[in-house]
């Protein structure tokens, strides 16, 4: 079998103050995969995804992205290969314009010249935000800055797209234009979310975290259809809401 994108192995965290966030997490997420992280207010998620790009460094076990451990002395490439989209595109835009907001990061890596304008190019067209590459990234709309900012990352061609609440904030035309483009990208996903429809949607597989252990992982539509998975790990979905009705996805 191929070399995960993410490999996990007994990852455990605990925060300054003892907290233990994440108490022994194993997790293989392989090529081409679209995952869903899900998991209660608090069950470790964020703890998990900052463990991907070093943020955070575990008390022990492993983080190996595509073979790579990830250490003091492989962060450079580490994040090269993790990009993260963070919930809020303000956190990620700061440039005068959209273009050059793109290009900050592949810039960064020595690109120039023909090569940076086709990098730019390619990841505002992956997002359907080409004709906006002049504009400044705050006057946009809140929908139109979150897939900038998913081009931004695009731009580094990561590895692995991470999103955390990519549904969030989102009128539902502009949730459904980023659950296309997520769908049409050829690019392993882990998504963080509470959206569980959109998870359906979106995701093959969902891997439930809860209180720092991962407690479910499966096929999108068991994981939901499991009532007492979901009612002991304070998982509701919407009122009405059948994970049965929804066609299952297949993988890529
Ligand atoms: N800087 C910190 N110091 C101490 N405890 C923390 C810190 N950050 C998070 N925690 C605790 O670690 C646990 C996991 O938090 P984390 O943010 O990873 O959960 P989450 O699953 O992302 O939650 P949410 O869905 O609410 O975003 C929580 O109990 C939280 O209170």
């Amino acid at each position: 079998m191929s070399t995960p994108v993410v490999e996990l192995r007994g990852l455990r965290h605990a925060y300054p103050d003892g907290h233990e966030a994440l108490r022994g997490v194993d997790l293989h997420v392989h090529p081409g995969e679209r995952v869903a992280l899900l998991g209660p207010n608090g069950a470790g998620k964020t703890t998990l995804v900052l463990h991907l790009n070093g943020v955070l460094r575990p008390d022990s076990g492993t983080v190996t992205i595509s073979g790579l451990p990830v250490a003091q002395d492989s962060l450079l490439e580490v994040r090269r290969r993790v990009g993260i989209v963070f919930q809020d595109p303000d956190d990620q835009l700061f440039m005068p314009t959209v273009r050059q907001d793109v290009a900050f990061g592949p810039r960064n890596l020595g690109l120039r010249g023909g090569e940076l304008d086709a990098r730019v190019d390619a990841a505002l067209a992956a997002v359907d935000v080409s004709d906006l590459a002049d504009r400044p990234p705050h006057h946009l709309s809140f929908g139109q800055r979150r897939r900038v900012a998913v081009a931004t990352v695009l731009a580094m061609e990561p590895e692995i797209l991470v999103l955390d609440e990519p549904s969030s904030n989102l009128d539902p035309a502009a949730r459904r234009e980023v659950a296309d483009i997520l769908r049409g990208l050829d690019v392993t996903v882990l998504m963080v979310t509470h959206d569980l429809p959109y998870a359906l949607e979106l995701c093959e597989r969902s891997v439930l975290l809860s209180d720092g252990l991962v407690v479910g992982d499966g096929p999108t539509a068991d994981v939901l259809g499991d009532r007492a998975l979901m009612a002991a790990h304070r998982l509701e979905l919407p009122y009405g809401f059948d994970p049965a009705s929804v066609p299952a996805l297949k993988r890529r």
